[in-house]
């Protein structure tokens, strides 16, 4: 007897590729995007069993394919598949994971955190009313602990550098972090460290992840000891373990949401749930709703290409696409902070990497490090460019006297609180034997994405408006000069034969480590964004150009939350996922307790 009411027959859960095992059915919530957070946040709303819980993932179940459960795998994944491969400008392509579990499903697996007053800085963008709902670093690393089970070096791993300070980190959350087994032990990560503390007197620091990062520090990873060091992605962390257990939620992989539905009338636009499709864009169109909540985690790039196709956006920028406003939130896919990447290398001189790696030790420098002499001048210049940077990127936000805002928060944290400016990551083996890769953390520079035609298989338009501000820029290439001097400079220097990567000979070294415009030029030519896109539907207040308040509630919305790196409103010093996982918890208990 075919069932005639959803009630009737048994729900499926579990991870199915099968569109009709969701289709026209309704659910407590439905999560849009099988990613980093929307497993978290599923996975913790899935704890009370009366809950129903349905998320959409575009990519497939991949947890068996190599280059997402090995770590040493990385970068095999990209341009494949497993990647959205999307365009932005300056012919650069943006990486994001197009498989369950999103970018944590092939990403870096690094693990580190931000400034704690980068945290509290969010809290500072909200509406006064909004402070005790604690966007601050206390309650924040309190959600980094609850996500991570902390697993310390061994003592093979320490006699090689490894190190941590227990109580920066969880003992019983779903994420495994830890040193890798085959970690380094040849002398370059240590001589790195030693290099950069004689060359810059940052400090070094038994572990980065406790709100302090400005210094230089063996740093852990997602990774599985119990589970051959295999990686520790959010479905792997959150929902492998529970997956048979928990028959009130079900993942639909392999299937793209094209469009929230929405109810008619009301101040406060109610979502009644998702249309959908195959995700290669075959078949028919599915309708699937919610009884509760639609949370949408798609990350920075395809959330607000989500809100764009459902009519939440500039009016101005959809109607002529022949899409209907729903709600009027112009800034929804504005203020896109994306940082930008530089390789050094230099030669070897034979020397025994010792082990197979991954690279784990990453120096944070301040302004004041990586501008030495002309720090002051650097933070006077910054004073002074705030109202000028805000004119002339204020197409991608609010407003100028919005960014203005913003910006003068940003500079704070740059100029009084040491957040550190740059990452400088020592990776053994690439560009050369000894190498490093640098990026500038705190773009001024903002961007958009914008959808260019209602059909949701078309990728949105990207523009990161690459080093638009000029000090961007001037970031990199003095972070540039410095690793020089740091390939220079002992005992880092005693294991290389000279610079490879730019060389001199692209960059000519001269008395002052090459002339700027050489430096530009190179970075130009050579530079890749990071694959770390936040903000485009930032939480703030309204004026500030928010999209979501802090309870991370869609604005004009009754029933819409975003769980993504698109609510985070600034950058951080740091990789982002361990942030992501906090706020996705915090997002999970708000939601539970009705908040
Ligand atoms: C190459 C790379 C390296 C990185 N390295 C590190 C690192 O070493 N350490 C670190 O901490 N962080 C790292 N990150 C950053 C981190 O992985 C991301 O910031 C994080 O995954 C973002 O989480 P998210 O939930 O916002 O989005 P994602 O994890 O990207 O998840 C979004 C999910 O939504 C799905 N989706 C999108 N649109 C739709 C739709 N319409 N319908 C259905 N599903 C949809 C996507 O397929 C994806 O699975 C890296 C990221 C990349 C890309």
């Amino acid at each position: 007897i075919p069932a005639t009411n959803s009630t009737l027959h048994k729900r499926a859960s579990g991870v199915s590729w099968n569109p009709w095992d969701a289709a026209y059915q309704t659910y407590d919530y439905i999560v849009v995007g099988g990613g980093l957070t929307g497993i978290t946040v599923a996975a913790r709303l899935a704890e009370n069993p009366s809950t129903t819980v349905l998320v959409i993932e575009a990519g497939a179940d991949d947890r068996w394919d190599q280059r997402v459960y090995d770590i040493y795998a990385y970068t095999q994944a990209f341009s494949t598949s497993l990647d959205w491969q999307f365009p932005t400008d300056h012919g650069r392509q943006m990486v994001a994971g197009k498989t369950l579990g999103g970018g944590s499903s092939i990403n870096g697996g690094h693990w580190t955190r931000g400034l704690d007053a980068q945290y509290d800085a969010w809290g500072q963008l909200l509406e006064s009313s909004e402070a005790s709902l604690n966007w601050n670093w206390a309650n924040l690393f309190d959600y980094m602990k609850k996500s991570e089970t902390w697993s310390g070096p061994n003592d093979q791993q320490r006699a090689k550098g490894a190190d941590g300070i227990d109580d920066y980190h969880g003992s019983w959350g779903p994420v495994q972090v830890t040193f890798p087994d085959d970690m380094f032990g040849g002398p370059q990560q240590g001589y790195f460290a030693q290099s950069m503390q004689t060359l810059t007197g940052i400090a070094k620091s038994r572990d980065l992840n406790g709100g302090k990062p400005n210094c230089v520090a063996f740093t852990p990873q997602m990774m599985n000891w119990h589970d051959q060091d295999h990686r520790s992605s959010s479905p792997a962390a959150y929902l492998t373990p529970v997956e048979s257990d928990r028959t009130n939620w079900l993942t639909l992989v392999n299937h793209q949401v094209t469009t929230l539905l929405w109810a008619n009338g009301g101040t406060d636009k109610t979502s009644t749930g998702v249309r959908f499709k195959q995700a290669d864009n075959s078949g028919q169109d599915y309708e699937v709703y919610a009884r509760k909540e639609v949370i949408l985690a798609g990350g920075a790039i395809n959330t607000p290409a989500i809100l764009q196709r459902s009519g939440v956006g500039d009016p101005a920028h959809m109607n002529p696409l022949g899409i209907s406003t729903v709600i009027s939130l112009p800034t929804v896919g504005k203020n896109l902070q994306e940082q930008t990447m530089s390789a050094l290398g230099a030669n070897s001189n034979g020397f025994d990497w010792g082990g197979r790696g991954p690279s784990g030790v990453i120096a944070y420098p301040n302004l004041y490090q990586v501008f030495g002499t002309n720090g002051n001048a650097t933070a006077q210049r910054i004073r002074d460019n705030l109202a000028t940077w805000a004119d002339s990127q204020k197409g991608s936000a609010a407003s100028k006297a919005a960014l203005q805002t913003i910006f003068g928060v940003q500079a704070d944290l740059i100029i009084n609180k040491n957040a550190p400016v740059v990452e400088i990551f020592y990776d053994t083996g690439y560009p050369n034997a000894i190498g490093v890769d640098m990026w500038q953390l705190l773009p001024f520079s903002r961007g958009t994405v914008k959808i260019t035609t209602s059909d949701a298989f078309t990728k949105p338009e990207i523009k990161v408006n690459y080093f638009s501000v000029d000090l961007d820029l001037d970031v990199q290439v003095a972070s540039a000069k410095m690793v020089r001097k740091l390939f220079k400079t002992a005992p880092l220097s005693t294991l290389s034969t000279g610079e490879s990567h730019p060389g001199f000979s692209r960059v000519p070294d001269g008395t002052d480590g090459g002339s700027d415009a050489n430096w530009k030029g190179w970075i130009w030519d050579t530079f890749n964004p990071v694959h770390h896109p936040v903000a485009t539907c930032a939480m703030m207040r309204r004026d500030l150009g928010g999209v979501v308040n802090g309870r991370l509630k869609l604005y004009g919305a009754a029933n819409v939350r975003i769980v993504d790196a698109s609510i985070m409103p600034t950058q951080i010093s740091a990789h982002l996922s361990s942030t992501l996982y906090a706020i996705a918890e915090k997002a999970a208990d708000m939601i539970k307790n009705g908040v």
